[in-house]
Order: C-alpha cells, then structure tokens, then sequence
C-alpha cells in the first residue's frame, strides 16, 4: 500500500476546522504538494474560534520562547499576506497592556517584536502606572475572518466535510497522515488530560474606539475595536464548561472596562451580543508527530493553542508542515516504497 496520492499529491487529514485548522490547511495547499480536506464537527461560525476577540497579542499560551517566535512569524505573516485584503476583516490597531503596578519585566516575547516599546505617560487612564504598546498590533473581525480562511482554503482546492471523528483509526482506513487541529476536543479524541477549558465571555457592542487596551493584571479587562464593532471582555474561568453567556459576568466585565476605558463609564452602551468560547488551554501547546499501527499512520498534533490561537496560528501552521515533513519518511511502508524491487532471476 503506498502514501495515499492522487495526482502526485499526497492526500492529508486535517481533523479540526478552526482557526488552527485551516490557517494549517492553506500552509499545506500552498507548497502545491498535498491534497487536503477537513473534516469537522463544527464548522465556522459555530467554532471556538469564532468567539474570540480577537486581536493579534500572546495571551494564556505557553511555552514562552515559542509563543514569542510563533507569534512574529504570525504578525509578519498577516503582513505579507493578509492585512492589505479588505475581504480578511483585519485592521491595524494600535494596542497597549496596561498596568496598575510598575512593571520591571518586558513580556518574554519582546526579542520577537521589534515594534515594542513600554507605553507613554498620556496612554496610560487614571489609576495606571506603567503599560506596553505595540504600534503595529492588529485586530480581526473574527466572523469575517474565519469566513476569509474558509474561502481562501477553498479557493487552493481545499474541501471541507462536517463530520466528528469518534476514533482515530476512522480516519486511518482513509489516510496515512493526519493533522489534529481538534483544540479542547483532543481531551476526549486522543484521551490527553492535560487539555482543559477556560472560559471566557466577551460582550460586543456599538461603539468604537481608537486602540486595543486591556489590563490582565489581577483580573481581565480589553476593548478590542473591530471593523463593525468593539469587543468587551473578558473572563478566565479554568475548567468551566458553561457555554451560556451570564448576567453576572457582562455585569462584572463592564464594570472593569469602565476602569481602563473612563469613556466606557460616562457613554450609554449599546449591547448588540454576548457570547462564550472556551480555550484549549493547556500547560503548552502540543504540535508533534504521533505514529500509530506500528508506524504505517502518522498523527500530527497542533493544539493546545489557549488565548492565542489567532496570534500564534501561521507560525504554528509553518511549524505543523515542517514538523510533519520531518515525520512522513519514517511512515513504515513509505520506507518499503522506497525499497529497490528485488532484481527478477531469469
Ligand atoms: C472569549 C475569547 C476571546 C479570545 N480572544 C483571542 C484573541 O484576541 N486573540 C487570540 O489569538 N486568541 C483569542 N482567543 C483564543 C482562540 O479563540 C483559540 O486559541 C483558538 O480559537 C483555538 O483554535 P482551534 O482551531 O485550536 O480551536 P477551535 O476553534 O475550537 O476548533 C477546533 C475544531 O475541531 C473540531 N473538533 C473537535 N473535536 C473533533 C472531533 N472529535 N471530530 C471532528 N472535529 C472535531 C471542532 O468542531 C472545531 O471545528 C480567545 C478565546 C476566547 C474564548
Ligand atoms: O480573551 C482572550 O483569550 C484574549 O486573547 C483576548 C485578550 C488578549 C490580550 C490580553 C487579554 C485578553
């Protein structure tokens, strides 16, 4: 039996069509070697990924040094390729962590963003002492964007069926190599434990507003401006599976918006949604090869990616092809393919 290829391609899984599933399906299109489809319980705008914020800042993901190299290569990414498509839903915007206390430490992927600089007196509201700015961040209008990946996925002859995936091996009687994109679903799909949700609420309202700000320091706070809206969150409840939105907490989160937003206090909010995802979170994200059936069926994980999916995905989507580039010749028939065919007698 040989790789699975159709016109010389090689055919790819990619299980998981968020925002993690198909950045890394249109990396794999892209190189013009691999036939992919995406099967999915969820497909956009029902995902996790379509609640988020979402705005372009490492945020509940680890480990540090890789978030920080993923991240840069995800803001240079969107540069390169998406920000100048107005069908992508992205803006610039620039965005400040603000805090309470003086903050000694630059955040660890500082060495990654040359645009960093610590905030100035004036960005900073009454009560705040010290902050970050990124004058380059950049924000998504994530319905529009999550649309804008599954057209352009689409659009490199990418397909798409919604289908769950109860056990892995379904998807080896189909394929050779497969790409978990399964977010929190991979706590029950590959039994890993260590993934779990953390909630969070966001409030979207009318209103605009200049700048991304947010306080992550004792508790949540951002107003994330979009093309069509503004974002207001945020919550951060671990192991809570609770996907209805709460009183108490849209209560709660304009409460802390007012504090970093005085604007947010005197102004009459417009509410016109309330909604709740929740993040894979787990100790790091988990991007390896898996090899299953004694070595014939290669797994290749990326998940696990917390509050930062969209701010790590290209760099995690370019890792996820060389990390499974690395991991195809040790499939074990492939190295039979590659066998001399043993000379006949006669
Ligand atoms: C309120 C909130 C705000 C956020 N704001 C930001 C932000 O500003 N910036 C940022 O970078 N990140 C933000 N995030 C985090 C970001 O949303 C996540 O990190 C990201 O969505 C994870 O993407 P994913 O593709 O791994 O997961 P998901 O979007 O959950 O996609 C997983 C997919 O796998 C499918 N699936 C799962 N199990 C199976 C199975 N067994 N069979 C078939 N399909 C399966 C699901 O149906 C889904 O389609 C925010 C999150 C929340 C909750
Ligand atoms: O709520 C989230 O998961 C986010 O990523 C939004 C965010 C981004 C940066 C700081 C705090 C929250």
């Amino acid at each position: 039996m040989s790789l699975n290829k159709v016109n010389s391609k090689t055919d790819i899984l990619i299980i998981g069509c968020g925002c993690i599933g198909l950045s890394t399906g249109i990396v794999l299109l892209k190189t013009g070697k691999y036939n992919v489809q995406i099967w999915s319980r969820d497909l956009p705008p029902n995902t996790t990924s379509n609640k988020a914020a979402a705005l372009w800042y490492p945020f509940l993901c680890n480990p540090p040094d890789l978030v920080g190299k993923w991240s840069a290569e995800t803001m240079q990414y969107f540069k390169d390729h998406i920000i100048g498509d107005p069908k992508s839903g992205t803006l610039i915007k620039k965005v400040n962590e603000i805090f309470r206390r003086e903050h000694k430490e630059d955040p660890e992927w500082r060495p990654y963003v040359q645009s960093f600089r610590r905030a100035r007196k004036d960005e900073l509201p009454e009560g705040y002492v010290d902050g970050f700015a990124v004058d380059d961040g950049f924000v998504m209008d994530t319905d529009m964007y999550m649309d804008y990946l599954v057209q352009t996925f689409k659009s490199l002859g990418g397909s798409i069926e919604q289908r769950e995936v109860e056990d892995i091996r379904e998807a080896f009687v189909h394929y050779d190599t497969v790409i978990n994109c399964t977010g929190l679903g991979s706590r029950e799909l590959f039994k890993d434990k260590l993934i779990y949700p953390s909630r969070g609420q966001i409030i979207v309202i009318k209103n605009s507003s200049e700048r991304s700000i947010m306080d992550e320091e004792d508790h949540i706070a951002y107003v994330i401006p979009r093309i069509s809206n503004t974002v207001l969150g945020g919550t951060n409840q671990e192991h809570d599976y609770n996907t209805e939105p709460t009183k108490q907490d849209t209560e709660e989160i304009l409460k802390r918006v007012a504090m970093i937003s005085p604007r947010f206090a005197k102004n009459r909010i417009e509410i016109q949604d309330v909604k709740v995802g929740l993040r894979p979170s787990r100790h790091e994200i988990r991007l390896e090869n898996e090899f299953f059936e004694g070595g014939s069926k290669l797994v290749v994980h990326n998940y696990g990616h917390g509050g930062s999916g969209f701010t790590v995905s290209w760099g995690c989507a370019l890792e996820a092809l060389r990390v499974m580039e690395a991991g195809i010749p040790n499939l074990l028939f492939y190295k039979k393919q590659q066998q001399p065919k043993p000379q006949s007698k006669l």
